[in-house]
């Protein structure tokens, strides 16, 4: 048996669960021990591997993921709010690292979230690619260097079945925007006009949303006053950035005390 720490991926069939389930199988310092998928599904039973159409891994999809958690290291989990919760109830009891990509909660689910790092490494961010997270500490900066002459508008572009707006990211964005302003974004945010809004408030920081065809995820920061704009802009067009990312959090949050983490604390992208 290898000494590499075993990760269980749960939302197997998905298209980041997919992405996963290949970064894992193929890293040379992790190990594959589990994948979960929602009972019910086609999925539950076969070999992962098999089940996306390759050869087989030797890990069966299952719908219980209760045995496996307690003997990972690691869950890697992009899956849903409620799912996301759930399974930390199962990795706070396990104490196991749990690496949570999903996005679209709400205030009660992140209550819970909080309850569950009290005994659980948890590393949450709506983006685990690195360009992002960069991106995140150069909008926060930008936003400390110009006043509210420049209107702040974040713009996000994603794929026709994405279920959640605005994107995990772009929340990211507009919470570094705001940290970098020195005001709470809830104060602050526009997340739909439509009809006769007024006029645009000065200060406020606004969020629209594109959802069409196979885009991967792409965001824009977009501060723009009388005469000029800057964009600071971020296109990901391959899931495998957000999968190495998990990973490495995975892999990163081993040994390390029990709390709520981000992909800036995994990549030493801190700044304060
Ligand atoms: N943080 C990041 O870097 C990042 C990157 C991409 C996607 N995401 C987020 O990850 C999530 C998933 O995205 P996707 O495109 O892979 O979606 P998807 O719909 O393709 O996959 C989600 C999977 O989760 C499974 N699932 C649902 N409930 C479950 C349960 N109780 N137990 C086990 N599996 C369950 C579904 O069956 C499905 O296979 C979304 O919230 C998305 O916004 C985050
Ligand atoms: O495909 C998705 O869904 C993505 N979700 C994350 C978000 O909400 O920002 C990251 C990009 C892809």
């Amino acid at each position: 048996m290898s000494d590499l720490p075993g990760i269980v991926i749960t939302g197997a069939s998905g298209r980041m669960g997919q992405m996963l389930i290949r970064t894992v199988s193929d890293s040379p310092r992790a190990r594959l021990i589990g994948a979960v998928e929602r009972p019910g599904h086609a999925w539950i039973g076969q070999d992962v591997g098999a089940a996306m159409g390759g050869g087989d891994l030797g890990v069966t999809v299952s719908d219980d993921p209760l045995e496996l958690v307690a003997g990972a290291h690691a869950v890697i989990d992009f899956t849903a709010p409620d799912a996301t919760v759930d399974m930390a109830t199962l990795t706070a009891q396990a104490r196991v690292v749990h690496v949570i990509g999903t996005t679209g909660f709400d205030d009660s689910h992140l209550k819970k979230l909080e309850a569950a790092a009290r005994h659980a490494v948890i590393v949450r961010a709506g983006n685990m690619s690195v360009g992002v997270n960069l991106l995140t500490q150069l909008t926060k900066k930008v936003a400390q260097a110009l006043d509210e002459d420049f209107d702040i508008e974040i713009v996000e572009a994603h794929h026709n079945q994405k279920v959640d707006a605005p994107s995990g990211t772009a929340l990211m964005l507009g919470e570094a925007a705001a940290d970098g302003r020195g005001v709470l974004l809830d104060h602050v945010s526009d997340r739909a006009r439509d009809g006769i809004t007024g006029k645009r408030e000065r200060g406020h920081i606004g969020f629209s949303a594109i959802r069409g065809g196979d885009i991967v995820g792409e965001h824009d920061v977009i501060f723009a006053a009388a005469g000029e704009r800057i964009v600071l802009r971020h296109i990901a067009t391959d899931r495998a950035v957000f999968a190495r990312g998990a990973l490495k959090a995975a892999l990163w949050g081993q040994g390390r005390k029990p709390g709520q983490y981000d992909m800036i604390d995994v990549l030493g992208l801190n700044d304060n």
